[in-house]
């Protein structure tokens, strides 16, 4: 974990002072030897994914992966395993607090957790949802909460929901310094404005979803994230962006992809979204250990002698 990379040098120990390019590691080649000419040896953390970087996969025609976290625990496990984006998503309303839909988080709620991953992730950039309630008065409004999420979490970019008409508040945002990446398509912040949970976009209505995500592009969003949108409308909203587009429920054709981890990863209880694929079942493996321990404390099989002092 990378506060406890940063502090397993001794204090004597010459790298401890070196500079620390990634936050964390020690700097190559500083390992004391005097010897300019010397091997340098590759960074022991690789460099933080940026929003350029976004940019060049889809450039390059590579695709990359985005899931949520909400803990520093977490975020660690998904950096070391290469996922490229970690987002605060403000589904936290749902899969960490237990309410029915993302409109009652807040601000607060939301920069406990964005603070968590940013301190668990080295590599992957992390993005926040500032969520329902906390941009859309004005463009101020966004500038100034986008604000407390750079400065409060540190987080590495802020998520937007919204049609053309945030547009302003994106352009705003983007001046004063925040990378933005926009939600377009199904936006469940505006569920009951929408009417429910729906695929946008089909027939008619698949123009306003690419007009949507190029007046973000315009405004200067480094991404557009696509929600529940036919596969053929996202793939040519793909195709008319110059900046990278993820997709949830939105087939095959974005550069990156996105999933809430406890979906993917067989946490969440009941039904699950159509565009939820599941790798593996960790209510199962949980609740087993959970009823193994209980049952072990009933017997007095736990502690056993070795868990004393
Ligand atoms: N756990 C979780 N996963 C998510 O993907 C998620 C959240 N929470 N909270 C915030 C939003 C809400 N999202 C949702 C939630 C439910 C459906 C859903 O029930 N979809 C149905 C109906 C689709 C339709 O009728 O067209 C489906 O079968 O996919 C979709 C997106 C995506 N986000
Ligand atoms: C589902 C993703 C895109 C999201 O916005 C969230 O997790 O809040
Ligand atoms: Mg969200």
């Amino acid at each position: 974990m990378p506060a406890e990379n940063q502090s397993s040098h001794a204090p004597d120990d010459p790298a401890s002072d070196a500079p620390r390019p990634y936050g964390g590691a020690a700097a190559p080649g500083a390992a004391g030897t005097g010897d300019p000419t010397a091997p340098q040896k590759p960074p022991r953390t690789p460099a933080r994914i940026r929003t350029v970087h976004l940019r060049r996969f889809k450039e390059e025609g590579r695709r990359f992966a985005m899931l949520t976290a909400y803990d520093a625990q977490i975020a660690s496990i998904f950096d070391e395993a290469g996922v490229e984006v970690l987002l605060v998503g403000d589904s936290a309303s749902n899969v960490m607090m237990g309410r029915s839909t993302t409109l009652p988080i807040t601000v607060e709620e939301m920069l406990v957790f964005s603070r968590s991953v940013v301190n668990g992730a080295e590599r992957a950039l992390v993005v926040a949802d500032v969520p329902f309630g906390s941009y859309e008065a004005s463009a101020q409004q966004a500038v100034e909460t986008g604000v407390r999420f750079m400065k409060e979490a540190e987080v590495h970019a802020v998520k937007v929901e919204g049609d053309a008409s945030m547009a302003g508040h994106v352009r705003a945002m983007v001046s004063a310094g925040i990378p933005v990446m926009a939600h377009v398509g199904f936006t469940p912040q505006s569920e009951h404005a929408l009417g429910g949970y729906r695929v946008q976009g089909r027939g008619d209505a698949a123009a306003r979803v690419l007009a949507d995500a190029r007046a973000m592009q315009e405004a200067g969003a480094f991404c557009v994230l696509m929600e529940m949108v036919p596969s053929d409308v996202a793939a040519e909203v793909e195709a008319a962006l110059d900046v990278p587009t993820i997709g949830i429920g939105a087939g095959p054709a974005t550069t990156g992809q996105v999933l809430v981890w406890q979906d993917m990863m067989g946490m969440t209880p009941g039904r699950l979204p159509r565009f939820v694929k599941r790798y593996a079942d960790l209510r199962g493996t949980v609740a087993a250990a959970a009823a193994a321990y209980a049952e072990d404390v009933r017997s007095g099989a736990f502690p056993a002698e070795e868990h004393g002092f």
